[in-house]
C-alpha cells in the first residue's frame, strides 16, 4: 500500500504557514511574509536563485579574481582601519594557509562582537567572492565558519553537513535574515513537508518526459545532491528543476487546452463565403492584398466556414494591414445575415476603427454605429434598439458594447482588439451576445511565441508577416535634449515637403489634468515660438469624442499639418502622409507604447523618421530602450528586448491577461519544456473522459487549484 498522501490531503498539509516550522519565531515569519512566503508550499516552491560550491576547498595562491571559491585558513592579523579616501571605517582580518594570504573585509559590523570573533591563530573557513587589487587579494562580507582548535576541515564537513561539504542554494531574502538561517528553515520545510508534494501528473507523461518524482525534484534542486552538476544547477537545467518546470506548464496548458476544447465542441455556425460584399470592397480598395494579407483571410474564413465558433487571434506588426483583413472577416459574417462587433481598448482607437470601418461599409450600403461611455444617452438607446432590431450591421466601441443591456439581433462575429488590455473575461464576455459567435482578436504587438502560446494558448493564431509593399524602414534617432532645434529642423524640412508631423508628449502623471496640460502647453509654446506659421493641432485624451473626431478629421485632410498629442495616438491612427514623429521624453515609454508610437509613421511610401528625445535625467533602462528602437524597426525583437527587460510578468499584466503568475517556470529558458508540457496537455484534453472519469479526478482537481476562477469551466468537478 503506498503511503502517498491524496492530492487534496497534501494541498491541505501544504498550506501549513510557516511560523508553526521550528525556528521560524513571529519576526522571521514577518520577514519572510514580506517576500510573499507564507505557507509551507510557498517556501518549497521558492527556489534557490544560485547555487555555491562548497565540496572543495581551494589554496588561497590558486584563487582566481571574481571567483568565488572556498578557502581553509588561519587569522594571522586583525584590526579596524579607516579607508584613505572616504575615510569610512573597516574592519580587516588577514587569513593564511601557508600558500598565501588574503584579506576579509567588513564595511558593516558591530566592533565589539567582530573582535572576538577573530583572535590571531584561529582556525576558520571561508566562502565568498574573490577580488583583487594590484597584488592583495580580498573577499568582503564573506562567510565564515570557525572551527574547533585541532578540528580537521574536513571534519567540518561531518560536524554541520548542512553548509559545509555539499552545494549550497542560496535564497532570495531580505535584510536581517542570513543564508545560514534560511537555509536551516528550508531544510527543515524541504525534510517535513517536501515528500507531500504530490503532481497527480500520470505515470506514463512522467515517464515520457523522463521527470523525477515532484518531492524528489523538490528535495534536489533546494539541496542538491553530492554528485549534482553544479553547471545544470546554475543554467537551470537540471532534471529537478525541469520537473517543476514542467509541472506548472503542464497545468496550464492542460487549462488552455480544455477552454480550445469547449469552444471546438460547441455547435456554431457554418457560414458561407458568398462574395456579395467581399468582391465590391476588393475593387473599391486602392491597392491590392498582400500574399501574408490573403493567407490569413483564407485561415479565418476556413475558420468561420466551419460548424464551430472560430476563436482566432490575428496577429501582425503595427501597419500590417490588420484592419482590411477584419473587415474582410466582418463582410464574410455580414453577408450571412449576421451582425459584427468589434471592441477597442480605448475611446480613440475605436473612433479610429470606426471611422475606417465606416468609410467602408457606407459604401457597401451597410449601417455601423459607433459606442462608448460618452455616448449620450439618446443616442445610445437608439443604437441599442438599432442592434436588437438589426437595422445596424455593426458597432464599433469600448468595452461600453459589453454592457448588460446591450443586445443583438444576431451577432455573428465578435472582433476585438486586444493591444493587451483585454483579458478573457471580456472575450467570454462578448461571447455571449450571440449563440456561439465567432472571435477575432487582433494584437499589433507581435508577441514572443512562448508568450503567444501561454496569454494565447487557447486560440489559432494567423500572422501576417510582411508588411505591405514599398514601406521603408523607419529611420531612428535619438536626440539630447540639448539638441531639439535639430529635430525642430527636421520637422521643418518635412513640412516644407508638404508632409506631416507628430510631436508627442508623455504624461506627466497619469491623471487628467496633466494629460491636458503636456499637450496643450506643449502646442501653445510650439505655435507660439518654433512654428509660428503652421497648423498645429491638440489631441489628448479629456476632449470631448465629436472635437477629438475633428482634429482627426483635420489632421488627416491636412488641415493640420503638426498634431501634438498625448500617447492618446499610441495606436490606430492612420494618416500615411505623417512622415515625422518627435516624442519628448521618450525615455519615460515604454518599449511597447515607443512601437506602437513610431507605427503611426511610415504608412506611406516616402522615407520616414521617428525623433526619441532624450532628458538629461534618463535612466539606464530608459536609454536601453531608446537603443532597442534606434536599432531596430522589427517588432518581434522589440518585444524580445521588452520582456527581456521588463520580465513576462510586468509585459502585460499576467494577473489582467488571465495567465496564472508562475512560481518556477521562466519564459525565457522553458520555452522547449513549454512545448512537451503543452502537447502533453492538449493529448489529455482530447479524451473525451477527462472531464468526468474518476482517474481523472485528481488531475481536474489540481488544474481548478491552479486556475481558481480563471478557467470558467462548470463542469470541472
Ligand atoms: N495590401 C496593402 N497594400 C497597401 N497598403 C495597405 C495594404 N493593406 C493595408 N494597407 C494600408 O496600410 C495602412 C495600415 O493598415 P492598417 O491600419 O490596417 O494597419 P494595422 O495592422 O491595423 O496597424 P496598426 O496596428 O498600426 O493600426 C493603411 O493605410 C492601409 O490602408
Amino acid at each position: 500500500m503506498s503511503l502517498k498522501p491524496t492530492y487534496d490531503q497534501s494541498h491541505r498539509y501544504l498550506a501549513t504557514p510557516l511560523d508553526s516550522i521550528r525556528g521560524v519565531g513571529p519576526r522571521i515569519a514577518e520577514k519572510l511574509a514580506r517576500l510573499g512566503i507564507r505557507t509551507v508550499e510557498q517556501a518549497l516552491y521558492t527556489l534557490p536563485f544560485r547555487y555555491e560550491d562548497r565540496r572543495q576547498f581551494t589554496r588561497i595562491a590558486d584563487l582566481m579574481p571574481d571567483t568565488r571559491a572556498t578557502i581553509f585558513g588561519e587569522v594571522l592579523a586583525s584590526t579596524e582601519k579607516t579607508t584613505s579616501r572616504s575615510r569610512r571605517k573597516l574592519f580587516e582580518v588577514v587569513v593564511g594557509d601557508g600558500s598565501g594570504s588574503l584579506n576579509l573585509k567588513w564595511f558593516h559590523y558591530r566592533k565589539t562582537w567582530i573582535e572576538k570573533q577573530y583572535p590571531v591563530g584561529r582556525r576558520c573557513v571561508v566562502y565568498g567572492e574573490v577580488k583583487q587589487f594590484g597584488n592583495i587579494r580580498e573577499m568582503h562580507h564573506a562567510d565564515v565558519e570557525f572551527l574547533a582548535a585541532g578540528q580537521d576541515p574536513n571534519a567540518l564537513i561531518h560536524a554541520d553537513p548542512l553548509n559545509f561539504g555539499r552545494i549550497l542554494p542560496v535564497y532570495p531574502l531580505t535584510e536581517g535574515l542570513t543564508q545560514k538561517s534560511a537555509r536551516k528553515i528550508w531544510k527543515q520545510v524541504v525534510d517535513h513537508y517536501a515528500h507531500l508534494a504530490v503532481s497527480p501528473l500520470p505515470v506514463e507523461i512522467q515517464r515520457r518526459q523522463q521527470l523525477m518524482p515532484l518531492d524528489e525534484a523538490l528535495r534536489e534542486v533546494h539541496f542538491p545532491g553530492p554528485d549534482s552538476s553544479l553547471k545544470e544547477l546554475d543554467e537551470g537545467c537540471s532534471v529537478a528543476r525541469r520537473t517543476l518546470v514542467f509541472d506548472e506548464l503542464f497545468y496550464l496548458e492542460l487549462g488552455m487546452a480544455l477552454k480550445h476544447r469547449g469552444v471546438i465542441l460547441e455547435q456554431g455556425r457554418a457560414f458561407k463565403v458568398e462574395h456579395v460584399y467581399t468582391k465590391p470592397l476588393a475593387t473599391m480598395l486602392p491597392f491590392r492584398l498582400t500574399e501574408a494579407q490573403r493567407k490569413v483571410l483564407r485561415e479565418i474564413k476556413g475558420d468561420m466556414m466551419a460548424p464551430h465558433p472560430m476563436n482566432r487571434l490575428l496577429q501582425g506588426d503595427v501597419g500590417s494591414g490588420k484592419t482590411i483583413v477584419a473587415l474582410m472577416a466582418a463582410l464574410v459574417a455580414i453577408e450571412n445575415q449576421t451582425q459584427v462587433a468589434v471592441v477597442a481598448p480605448t475611446e480613440i482607437l475605436a473612433e479610429q476603427h470606426f471611422l475606417q470601418f465606416h468609410a467602408w461599409m457606407e459604401s457597401l450600403g451597410l449601417t455601423v454605429r459607433f459606442l462608448s461611455g460618452s455616448t449620450t444617452a439618446s443616442l445610445r438607446r437608439q443604437i441599442l434598439q438599432d442592434l436588437a432590431d438589426g437595422a445596424a450591421q455593426m458597432v464599433v466601441g469600448t468595452h461600453a458594447v459589453l454592457q448588460e443591456d446591450v443586445r443583438f439581433a444576431e451577432l455573428g462575429l465578435g472582433i476585438i482588439d486586444e493591444q493587451h488590455r483585454f483579458g478573457v473575461l471580456q472575450r467570454a464576455a462578448l461571447r455571449k451576445k450571440g449563440n456561439h459567435p465567432d472571435l477575432l482578436i487582433m494584437t499589433a504587438t507581435p508577441i514572443p511565441r512562448t508568450l503567444a502560446l501561454t496569454v494565447y494558448g487557447d486560440l489559432s493564431l494567423s500572422v501576417i508577416d510582411a508588411l505591405p509593399p514599398g514601406r521603408k524602414p523607419v529611420i531612428t534617432r535619438i536626440i539630447p535634449e540639448a539638441r531639439r532645434i535639430k529635430a525642430y529642423e527636421t520637422i521643418r524640412r518635412e513640412l516644407a515637403e508638404g508632409r506631416q508631423a507628430y510631436i508627442v508628449y508623455p504624461l506627466v502623471e497619469e491623471t487628467e489634468k496633466s494629460d491636458l496640460l503636456a499637450a496643450t502647453e506643449g502646442a501653445a509654446f510650439l505655435q507660439e515660438n518654433i512654428f509660428p506659421e503652421q497648423r498645429i493641432g491638440v489631441l489628448h485624451g479629456k476632449m470631448r469624442p465629436d472635437a477629438k473626431e475633428q482634429i482627426m478629421r483635420d489632421f488627416k485632410s491636412g488641415a493640420i499639418n503638426i498634431l501634438v498629442s498625448t500617447t492618446v495616438i499610441e495606436v490606430g491612427i492612420d494618416v500615411p502622409n505623417a512622415t515625422v514623429m518627435m516624442i519628448e521624453h521618450a525615455e519615460r515609454f515604454g518599449l511597447a507604447q515607443l512601437h506602437q508610437l513610431r507605427g503611426r509613421v511610415g504608412r506611406g511610401a516616402h522615407q520616414s523618421q521617428c525623433l526619441l528625445v532624450k532628458s538629461g535625467l534618463c535612466s539606464e533602462d530608459g536609454l536601453k530602450r531608446l537603443e532597442v528602437m534606434a536599432a531596430t524597426n522589427d517588432g518581434f525583437k522589440i518585444a524580445e528586448a521588452d520582456l527581456e527587460i521588463r520580465g513576462p510578468g510586468e509585459f502585460l499584466g499576467t494577473r489582467q491577461s488571465g495567465i496564472p503568475d508562475f512560481r518556477v517556470a521562466n519564459l525565457f529558458r522553458d520555452g522547449r519544456t513549454l512545448d512537451q508540457a503543452r502537447q502533453e496537455a492538449f493529448r489529455i484534453a482530447e479524451d473525451p473522459a477527462f472531464l468526468t472519469a474518476d482517474r481523472y479526478h485528481e488531475l481536474r482537481q489540481a488544474l481548478k487549484d491552479r486556475w481558481g476562477e480563471r478557467l470558467e469551466l462548470a463542469s470541472l468537478g
